[in-house]
């Protein structure tokens, strides 16, 4: 496919969720359409469940069908209004056999659905003193990675979790992707020790983007974020991030210095594959 452009304008929506679904929805609406009149983005990413409170107990409640339920067709419907590329964060989704999954979905601008990601590895950590947190008490993992193609640049779509595992981000740069966009929600155990240093050291690793977008914090939450939405570039570094709170991330990313990186630094070729492997393509 021919790259139609290499400036890419992306917004990142922190924010605030409360246990109103109904609320929670209007108000990504509305900030889809203030962070489209403000900044014209061509691809707004939104937080992991942004729809419901994060936590295990509440999953199945808030759960609903793909594409048929209330939030896919209102993020249907802002994405072909805007005419603009939605990565819709995540929402529990009510899957085949009563099975709960954590998904994101991505919209075109003709509203229609071009990616289902459901979460592949599940959240399920017991730090002494920190935090316990089990997904897999009520959801099931996915099993099919995803990506999408938007201006001829491919974009791999991994959830909160799926970012520490590196062989994932792996195969998505052997399927060509140049950007990974993870809806998470760190915390504020794991959040400040790992959060910058994972997306830098995936990006690092595999020479692309990669965009998070988390809730805002809410002290009085059960499950308190760390926010720090963040765009990492090919070089590993910083480019925008977010603070704690409600807040849009605006930047104009640029592809060519992928191309870039990749050719100064060219340990993808350099590899020693005759020794270990780490050329596996997925299916996608
Ligand atoms: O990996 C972590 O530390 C946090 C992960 C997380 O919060 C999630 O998967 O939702």
């Amino acid at each position: 496919m021919s790259k139609a452009s290499n400036i890419m304008r992306l917004a990142l929506l922190q924010l605030k969720g409360s246990k109103d679904k109904t609320a929670n929805v209007a108000n990504a609406l509305g900030q889809i359409e203030a962070a489209v009149k403000q900044h014209k983005p061509r691809l707004i990413t939104l937080p992991e469940c942004f729809n419901c409170p994060y936590g295990t107990k509440y999953f199945r409640e808030y759960s609903e069908r793909i594409p048929d339920g209330y939030t896919s067709q209102q993020l249907s419907k802002a994405a072909a209004d805007h005419q603009v590329y939605i990565v819709g964060g995540t929402i529990p989704e009510l899957g085949e056999n009563d099975a709960i999954y954590n998904t994101c979905t991505v919209w075109a601008p003709n509203g229609e659905l071009i990616g289902k990601h459901r979460k592949m590895h599940l959240f399920d950590i017991d730090v002494k003193g920190g935090i316990r947190f089990k997904e897999s008490e009520t959801l099931s993992a996915g099993n099919e990675f995803t990506t999408i193609d938007v201006d001829g640049h491919r974009i791999g779509i991994g959830i909160c979790y799926d970012i520490r595992f590196e062989e994932m981000a792996r195969l998505y740069r052997n399927a060509g992707c140049e950007m990974i966009i993870y809806p998470a929600a760190f915390n504020m155990t794991t959040g400040p020790l790992h959060w910058e240093l994972l997306q830098r050291a995936r990006a690092n690793d595999n020479q692309l983007y990669v965009v998070t977008t988390s809730p805002a914090r809410d002290s009085n939450a059960e499950y308190v974020a760390y926010g720090h939405s963040m765009i990492v570039d090919p070089w590993a570094k910083v480019l925008k991030s977010a603070s704690e709170g409600e807040e849009i991330v605006v930047a104009d990313v640029d592809f060519s210095l992928v191309e870039q990186v990749r050719q100064q630094i060219p340990v993808f070729n350099q590899r020693r594959v005759d020794l270990y492997s780490t050329k596996q393509v997925p299916k996608v």
